[in-house]
């Protein structure tokens, strides 16, 4: 299968942005971040988005600027928003088009490292109370590993480097 499309998926927080552009210079291929992309085509931000017209018009955007990407690039690193996979049979597509990645973290780690500003840039997190943050990720985690779990490879820990996700690539 070819690796010079790959699609890092996983939670809100767990490195798919960050690590995602040091993997990219590692493995000398563009760096594609979805929602960046999605800000661009939209000429609006991920919250302006999501408070103008709501999740659904959103998920609607995120097939869309997937699609075309995905249509009209021969080479990536693509980092997906947390939800890509789980919505709009974009799992597809992901299995179809490349090698996709579970960045695999736990829920404790994820609220770590998003309890503070990580989650006011992502509305479906934002204005929770500690508690309600901890559980909506657990929640969410639940729900969404089911999608995660199909993908081609998983990189699994909660101090993930870069050159884990490497070795996992070489093997
Ligand atoms: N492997 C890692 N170890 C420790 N902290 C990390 C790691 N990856 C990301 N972070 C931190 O977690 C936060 C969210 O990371 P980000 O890359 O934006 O996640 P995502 O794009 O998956 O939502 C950032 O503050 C980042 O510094
Ligand atoms: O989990 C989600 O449904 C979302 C995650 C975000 O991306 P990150 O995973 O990079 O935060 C972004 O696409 C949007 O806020 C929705
Ligand atoms: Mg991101």
């Amino acid at each position: 299968m070819t690796t010079d499309r790959i699609f890092l998926m996983g939670m809100p927080g767990s490195g798919k942005t960050t690590l995602g552009k040091g993997l990219a210079a590692y493995l000398d291929l563009p760096f594609i971040d979805l929602d960046v992309e999605i800000e661009l085509d939209e000429g609006r931000t991920i919250p302006e988005i999501f408070e103008q017209y709501g999740e659904e018009y959103f998920r609607k955007l995120e097939a869309k600027v997937l699609r075309n990407l995905v249509a009209n690039k021969d080479r990536f690193l693509m980092s997906l928003g947390g939800g890509t996979p789980c919505y709009m049979e974009n799992l597809e597509v992901l299995k179809k088009e490349g090698k996709s990645i579970y960045m695999e973290v736990s829920a404790q780690e994820l609220f770590k490292r998003l309890h503070g500003s990580g989650a006011s840039k992502r509305p479906l997190l934002n204005g929770k109370s500690q508690d309600q943050l901890l559980k909506e990720l657990e929640d969410k985690l639940n729900v969404r590993n089911s999608f995660y779990r199909q993908a081609d490879l998983v990189a699994k820990g909660d101090n993930l480097s870069i050159s884990e996700v490497l070795k996992l690539l070489n093997d």
